[in-house]
């Protein structure tokens, strides 16, 4: 990979727009002439009227054998992230378009994503064995039980749940969603001292034992239409708090995900639809922030 942090370096790279349930996404393969993404390329290309993302998933030169691709997963905000949910379903569906596969396995920084394309068009992935440790969250400090903790000052909104998915993410179970400021909350939890790594932000409403509505504030990114894995996080925090089952469906405002918490090896298995919106090339103005 080359160590040059022009951004305009990636002028040219071909780019495909996404969605999965609405939650924006850009695919930038590198995978045959690897390039840097910088954080400023980022935040450039994600600007409206450019092309506005939630995460690009860029694909790089697999690193381990049978795996499709290596990849690092962008914020808007050039933030990198260690898991997208919806992310790695656009990118199995990409892969799957390019070259037929129907299972897929792709390597991130937080481990390997192991993706199956269903019959009807939707995109399964394993997300893996969720984190539940305070260290493992991270968390700034020690807390015992991480399914149940009273932050301070937050106590209209009751204890909030703690999982990793890849990534970290608090959750509050509320009795109405729709009573909740997402955007007021979700931006000064995000930066709440007690995650040192910031963490997604979810409100869920438990609607019965296997079904949860659910909105998100996203680290990096902001109120978004769905996220991946604050639905996985939500859904282990759900069964793990004995409110649901270990299978759910969560109806996010982009749509519905299902998700099964599996017991066999306890990983966290996410299938839901994906679209393909359109491709082009990156050009120089659409990478630089001053453009
Ligand atoms: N939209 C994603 C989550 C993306 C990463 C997140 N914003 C973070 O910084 O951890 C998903 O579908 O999981």
């Amino acid at each position: 990979m080359s160590l040059v942090r022009d951004p305009t370096m990636l002028a040219q790279r071909p780019f495909v727009k996404m969605n999965g349930l609405g939650n924006e996404i850009l695919v930038l393969d590198l995978r045959t002439d690897p390039e840097e993404v910088p954080a400023a390329a980022a935040r450039a290309l994600a600007r409206p009227g450019v092309l506005p993302f939630d995460q690009a998933m860029v694909l790089y030169p697999p690193r381990a054998e049978g795996s499709a691709a290596f990849v690092r997963i962008l914020n808007s905000d050039g933030s990198e992230a260690g898991a997208c949910g919806n992310g790695t379903r656009c990118i199995a569906a990409y892969e799957a378009g390019r070259t037929g596969e129907r299972h897929i396995l792709f390597e991130s920084g937080a481990g390997p994503l192991d993706c199956v394309m269903q019959p009807d068009g939707r995109v399964t992935v394993d997300m893996g064995a969720p984190h539940l440790g305070w260290e493992e969250i991270p968390l700034a400090r020690p807390v015992a039980d991480t399914s149940a903790y009273q932050i301070e000052g937050f106590a209209a909104l009751g204890p909030a749940s703690f999982v990793s998915v890849g990534n970290p993410h608090a959750i509050f179970f509320v009795p109405d969603v729709a009573e909740v400021d997402v955007d007021q909350l979700g931006a000064t939890l995000e930066r709440h001292p007690l995650f040192p790594e910031r963490a997604n932000i979810s409100f869920a409403q438990v609607l019965s034992p296997d079904h949860i509505l659910l909105h998100v504030w996203e680290r990096g990114a902001g109120r978004t239409r769905a996220c991946g894995t604050a639905a996985c996080a939500t859904a282990v925090a759900a069964a793990r708090t004995g409110r649901t089952g270990r299978v759910v469906r969560v109806t996010l405002p982009g749509g519905d995900l299902k998700i099964d918490w599996r017991e066999s090896d306890d990983h966290v298995l996410m299938t839901g639809p994906v679209a393909l919106e359109f491709s082009g090339t990156l050009t120089p103005d659409m990478l630089t922030e001053a453009a």
